[in-house]
């Protein structure tokens, strides 16, 4: 072990010692921003396993360890000086009585110091099943013997918390199980693959669609870190009651920035460092784990990978420069590429189980770790110091592109959600109670101006903001203004930056003006659905289609009318008409301000536009050029949010109106409906001959109407109850396709397939309608069947019966004569009662 190996052996140089702030001169070693940096090997032994009581390795002190050998019975003879145990040494030896705190201050604390600096860190539990690797990592919740993670996070936000500096904190957490990766902060999201990204080096990786959750207090962290490990593939194993089948990587970012002056000119210094804390699996020997099956195929992968680990190890340590490590051969080691040799430093615990049967394993592991202390590498610090100013736009636009994204998904998860074309009208859309009492948010608001009061600040506070170039609109710490700074910029660039400022402030004014008309256009919409809505209700409960325009003060004189209006009905309607033409004018008035309004806002692009293309020409320096740059791409995002916002609010007011338009057509097929049974019911009654073509007609509305599939039947029945219900009459029938069977009285009926219910392949579907019962059956195919016949309360025998291919229908009439108790259906939701007042 070299001598720069020792002194960079920080995870043990101060055990004691707190975490000290990252910028104290204490780091000047860290303050260089790359070193040489060997791998810590630090080997945990555990306690004797209860019942075990020969041990076959010791502790000798903070550094070393001996194994014992076993001497085969001949080579005792042959070889008497023969050495009887073997040593081993490490950077550090916790004993079996090191406790989990000793553990984490000897091996990872440093660690999460060199994070908070910038610096990428691991620390991975390495060692055969049962050897103790969980108990490190995870350790059990709560208590004195709370793992590695949750001390390292804890410190990590102990520290960021006493900090005034901005710290964003990001957590992953992902198991490779049976060489399949998942997400344990995600499960449902199923395996995830790992892609190469090569604009980060060679060989770098990323596990796509892994979930980086924001972490802002310990107590989250904590709660995800339960939630993952829930998650995680455990079994009881003939070694370990408890263990691990799957390698857990745990990954903590700290993404920090801070002002700084030098040379006196104010800067920024962002840091990012990067936190793996690894629990792998534990390998172990099929013939002493004697695990069969899906443990054996467990047990298989996780050697595999774990001998790919090796096989790096062995590579990495060995001494010649130019060494070809085979990282591609498990997931495993192309995920722990970066901290084997990449800008990371990096800890190994490697755990040893000291029991006499426990010897190969242990033997194993140390030989293991012992080439692991030959692994060094070079360390850089992920540090950057950028322009103040282009700071704050990066800053701005890494929150507008965040709050853009967040849109979006809002957008796509509302469209998905409520994709009306794809449904059946939610129940609040069919509900016409729901109306006015139960508006969304945001229709609220429009309705009463106030999303329009309200995104006006909001933007008022944005443009505000601009006069100091974004000043306000990141938090900077109690830094200087950019005001200030851009006081200095020279008048030329000063000049150009308040062109591009105000076409911008000109741009939001008109697409601020543009949403709130269509927000008015929209509410305007809404309400016309909701006064047709109130008219087509009062035609609905008068049984009458409302014929013309107001009747209006005229109505008391309409001696031709067929029914007599009540003032109640009256005075409603009048409103109701007298709305919608106030209405319809409104639309007229503001689509004329609505296209006047979008040609404004087009020019006013195009002249952004030409400012952005004569930046080049018009501004010398590059720094110059940049700041405007950004400054223009930060206007062009906030109008983008503001596009989307109005995106959405169009969209949930389109919602909302085709909400209501399905109520107006469900009512409307009501009407259809009642009028064509009635229809149907005389004619049958009077037995008329009806054209074929009214015939064809008619068996085509059937059919449609029975494409529609209820799970309960009209008369609030579910159909499962018949299926309980004995047959009164088992029959072959010739059926057709949308053949109906009716009993002439408001008994439901049920068919169903002989021996079978009404969910058998024979029967596509069977309805009960209104006002005589009528069931209907829809066959698959036509032909021959045996159908039951089941009559609720009925026991009495229902004629024999066939049905045609024709379709003809079959009454029942002459076979019944038992009043029904049941009442009559309805096909659709009762009229609620707040329309029902009109
Ligand atoms: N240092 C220790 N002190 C007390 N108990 C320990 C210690 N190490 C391990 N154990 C106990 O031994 C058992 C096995 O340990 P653990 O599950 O951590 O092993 P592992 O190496 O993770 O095994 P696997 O690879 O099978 O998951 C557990 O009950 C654990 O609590």
């Amino acid at each position: 072990m070299s001598g720069e190996a020792r002194g960079s052996k920080s995870p043990s140089s101060s055990p004691k010692e707190d975490l000290a702030p990252p910028d104290t001169p204490r780091f000047d070693k860290g303050r260089r921003n790359s070193s040489i940096e060997k791998l810590i090997v630090a080997v945990r032994i555990r306690p004797l396993p209860a019942g075990e009581t020969e041990r076959c390795l010791h502790q000798l002190d903070r550094e070393r360890i001996v194994v014992e050998e076993v001497e085969r019975e001949k080579e005792k003879h042959l070889r008497s000086k023969r050495p009887t145990e073997k040593q081993f040494n490490y950077d550090i030896v916790l004993g079996e009585d090191a406790t989990q705190d000793d553990v984490y201050q000897a091996t990872t604390k440093n660690l999460v110091r060199d994070v908070l600096l910038g610096y990428n860190g691991t620390v991975f539990a390495y060692g055969a099943t049962g050897s103790g690797k969980t108990h490190t990592m995870v350790g059990q919740s709560g208590g004195k013997n709370v793992g590695i993670m949750v001390r390292a996070l804890n410190e990590l936000f102990q520290y960021i918390e006493t900090r005034k500096q901005r710290y964003t904190v990001t957590m992953s957490y992902l198991e490779i199980y049976n060489e399949n990766i998942r997400d344990l902060l995600n499960p449902e999201s199923g395996f995830l693959e790992l892609r190469e990204d090569s604009s980060k080096g060679s060989g770098y990786v990323q596990v796509s669609g892994l979930t980086e959750t924001i972490a802002n207090s310990t107590e989250e962290v904590m709660a995800l870190l339960t939630r993952g490990n829930k998650q995680r593939s455990c079994e009881s194993t003939a070694s370990n009651r408890t263990s691990s089948r799957s390698h857990a990587l745990l990954s903590v970012t700290v993404h920090n920035t801070r002002p700084i002056h030098e040379h006196n000119v104010m800067k920024t210094r962002i840091r990012q460092g990067r936190l793996f804390m690894i629990d792998l699996a534990g390998s172990e020997r099929a013939s002493h784990t004697k695990n069969i099956g899906k443990r054996l195929k467990e047990g298989a992968h996780i050697n595999r990978s774990l001998l790919a680990l090796g096989n790096c190890i062995n590579a990495l340590s060995g001494s010649n420069s130019n060494k070809y490590v085979n990282y591609r051969d498990s997931k495993l080691t192309r995920l722990l590429r970066e901290a084997l040799s990449g800008n990371c430093k990096t800890v190994m615990i490697a755990h040893v189980n000291p029991g006499l049967s426990h010897r190969e394993e242990s033997k194993n592991t140390l030989v293991y770790a012992a080439r692991a202390t030959g692994i060094s590498h070079k360390v850089e610090r992920n540090q950057l110091d950028v322009s103040f100013q282009i700071s704050q736009y990066r800053s701005v636009i890494a929150d507008l592109r965040n709050e853009i994204s967040r849109l979006k998904h809002k957008i796509s998860d509302d469209g998905d959600e409520n994709d009306i074309t794809n449904a059946e009208p939610s129940s609040k859309a069919r509900d016409p109670e729901l109306p006015n009492g139960d508006v969304e948010p945001n229709m609220k608001r429009v309705q009463n101006g106030e999303l329009l009061a309200s995104l006006e600040e909001e933007d008022e506070e944005k443009v505000n903001g601009e006069d100091g170039i974004g000043g306000g609109v990141v938090g900077n710490g109690g830094d200087p203004p950019l005001e200030n700074q851009e006081k200095k910029a020279p008048g030329k660039v000063r000049k150009f930056r308040e062109q591009i400022v105000s076409t911008f402030r000109e741009q939001m004014r008109l697409r601020r003006k543009l949403m709130d008309i269509d927000g008015h256009l929209l509410s305007l919409g809404v309400e016309a659905e909701r006064q047709h809505l109130i008219i087509s209700q009062w035609e609905s409960k008068h049984n009458k289609l409302y014929r013309g325009r107001p009747p209006s003060t005229h109505a008391q004189d309409d001696t031709t009318s067929e029914y007599l209006w009540n003032e109640h009905d009256r005075v409603n309607m009048h409103q109701a008409w007298s709305d919608l033409s106030y209405i319809e004018r409104e639309q007229e008035k503001y689509v004329n301000l609505r296209s006047e309004t979008v040609k404004k806002l087009d020019q006013v692009r195009e002249k952004s536009v030409a400012l952005e293309d004569e930046l080049p020409s018009r501004l010398d320096s590059d720094t110059e050029k940049e700041l405007l740059c950004l400054l223009i791409r930060v206007h062009e995002l906030e109008a983008d949010k503001m596009a989307l916002q109005g995106e959405r609010l169009v969209e949930s007011h389109e919602l909302r109106r085709r909400g209501e338009m399905l109520v107006r057509f469900h009512r409307q097929q009501k009407i259809t409906d009642d009028i064509i049974t009635r229809q149907r019911q005389i004619m049958e009654e009077e037995r008329m001959n009806l054209p074929s073509d009214l015939q064809d007609l008619y068996s085509l509305y059937q059919q449609e109407i029975h494409a529609t599939s209820y799970p309960v039947d009209t008369s609030g029945i579910p159909y499962t109850a018949y299926d309980a219900l004995p047959p009164i009459h088992s029959k072959e029938i010739l059926s057709n396709y949308g053949s109906t069977i009716s009993n002439g009285s408001d008994v439901p009926l049920r068919i169903s397939t002989s021996g079978g219910s009404s969910n058998s392949s024979d029967v596509e579907s069977v309805s009960v309608l209104p006002p005589i019962q009528r069931t209907t059956l829809t066959a698959k195919q036509p032909g021959r069947r045996n159908y039951n016949i089941i009559e609720e309360n009925e026991t009495e025998t229902v004629e024999d019966i066939r049905v045609p291919r024709d379709g003809t229908n079959h009454n029942f009439k002459q076979a019944r004569d038992t009043p029904s108790p049941v009442p009559p259906p309805i096909l659709f939701p009762p009229i609620s009662n707040d329309l029902r007042k009109y």
